[in-house]
């Protein structure tokens, strides 16, 4: 049952999307195929939204711009995984095309044996010759059935090896999106999802706030413990944020030793409680690292600015809000939730 409906569904998303490069010119490249396939398969909708934002505005697939959405949302993984991935890739396709041929000259082949017989029917045949057509007619049937039966086992294990190669795409988009040192989201991922925030805010009025998160004195730690040091420090700062927000909400490592937090649904007055909430959570740690703890850390502060979404925002205003009101906080002495 399960293997009948994967067979199904890649078949259906292959039948959109060879004919839908065909119609926009697009050659069936493993690069093309992997954007088209995420395109029909609706996994990626970001992707489906830069297509449809191209098709819409009558821009032509030309291998620059091929080449430029595998890179957006394709590529940036490990070049040996995309590699394998492509060259799996490619044996598929062109082992599914020449299924698709041969399905086809088999099609033609019996209608074409069938109208001769239907030809030979219409001459008057005595009783062994209808015999002989009827005999010939079973035949080609029990044929085409054998075929059939051949071509839809060698589909299903195709569609299990898209599969596979289909779920290995949606591990490396994963990791596209993971900061690696701290396990968060990278910027990429809170570039993404605050663009969706922002189009929610315009289509429903349904706001959000951002906080900006930045270590105080970080250089002067990493200057005294060394980088090795600062960077478990990026990981637990990370996990100290992760653990005080709720599911929804994201957090990203914006770069360096700066972190986002996005709140979906919260208003000012819930995001700077959920700011105070980790700038506190931070500080009050007492660091220590070692077998038996001993060697102190002291503590570690963060500054935090936070900015709710106005009618008018877009990513990059939310963004300057909540710098702003974080360059602020640092001017204030650090260690401390500033907002507006
Ligand atoms: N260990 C480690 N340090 C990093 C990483 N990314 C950035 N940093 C360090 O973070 C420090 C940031 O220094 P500054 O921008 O001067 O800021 P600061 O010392 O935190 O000062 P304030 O922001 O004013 O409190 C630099 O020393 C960077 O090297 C990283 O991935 N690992």
């Amino acid at each position: 049952m399960h293997n009948t409906q994967n067979l199904e569904q890649t078949a259906h998303i292959l039948n959109l999307a060879l004919p839908k490069m065909a119609s926009l010119a697009i050659p069936v490249t493993p690069e093309n195929y992997a954007i088209w396939f995420e395109y029909f398969a609706e996994t990626n909708l970001n992707l489906k939204r830069s297509i449809d934002g191209l098709i819409a505005n009558g821009v032509k697939f030309t291998p620059e711009v091929n080449l430029g959405l595998y890179n957006r949302f394709i590529e940036e993984r490990s070049p040996e995984i995309i590699e394998n991935v492509q060259i799996e890739t490619h044996i598929l396709i062109n082992s599914l095309l020449s299924k698709i041929e041969q399905l086809n000259e088999g099609t033609e082949k019996f209608s074409s044996n069938l109208n001769q017989y239907g030809e030979k029917l219409q001459t008057n045949p005595n009783v062994d010759d209808l015999n002989l057509i009827v005999m010939s007619i079973a035949a080609e049937v029990e044929q085409v059935i054998a075929k059939n039966r051949q071509m839809s086992s060698s589909l299903e294990t195709l569609s299990t090896e898209i599969l596979h190669l289909k779920d290995e795409m949606d591990n490396l988009s994963k990791v596209a999106m993971m900061d690696e040192l701290t396990s968060l989201k990278n910027r990429r991922s809170y570039e993404l999802f605050a663009a969706e925030q922002v189009t929610k805010f315009v289509d429903t009025q349904t706001v959000c706030s951002l906080l900006m998160i930045d270590i105080d004195d970080f250089k002067q730690f990493n200057d005294t413990f060394g980088h090795l040091i600062g960077d478990k420090v990026l990981a637990y700062v990370a996990l100290a944020m992760k653990n005080t927000v709720k599911g929804d909400d994201l957090v990203a490592r914006y770069g360096g030793e700066e972190f986002v937090v996005m709140l979906p649904n919260a208003k000012l007055n819930d995001a700077v409680k959920v700011a105070e909430k980790i700038r506190e959570r931070i500080s009050l740690k007492q660091l220590s690292i070692g077998k038996e703890k001993k060697q102190n850390l002291g503590h570690i502060t963060v500054s935090i600015g936070v900015a709710t979404i106005n009618t008018g925002d877009d990513v990059d205003t939310l963004l300057s809000r909540a710098d702003e009101q974080l360059y602020k906080a640092k001017a204030a002495g650090k260690n401390c939730v500033k907002f507006g």
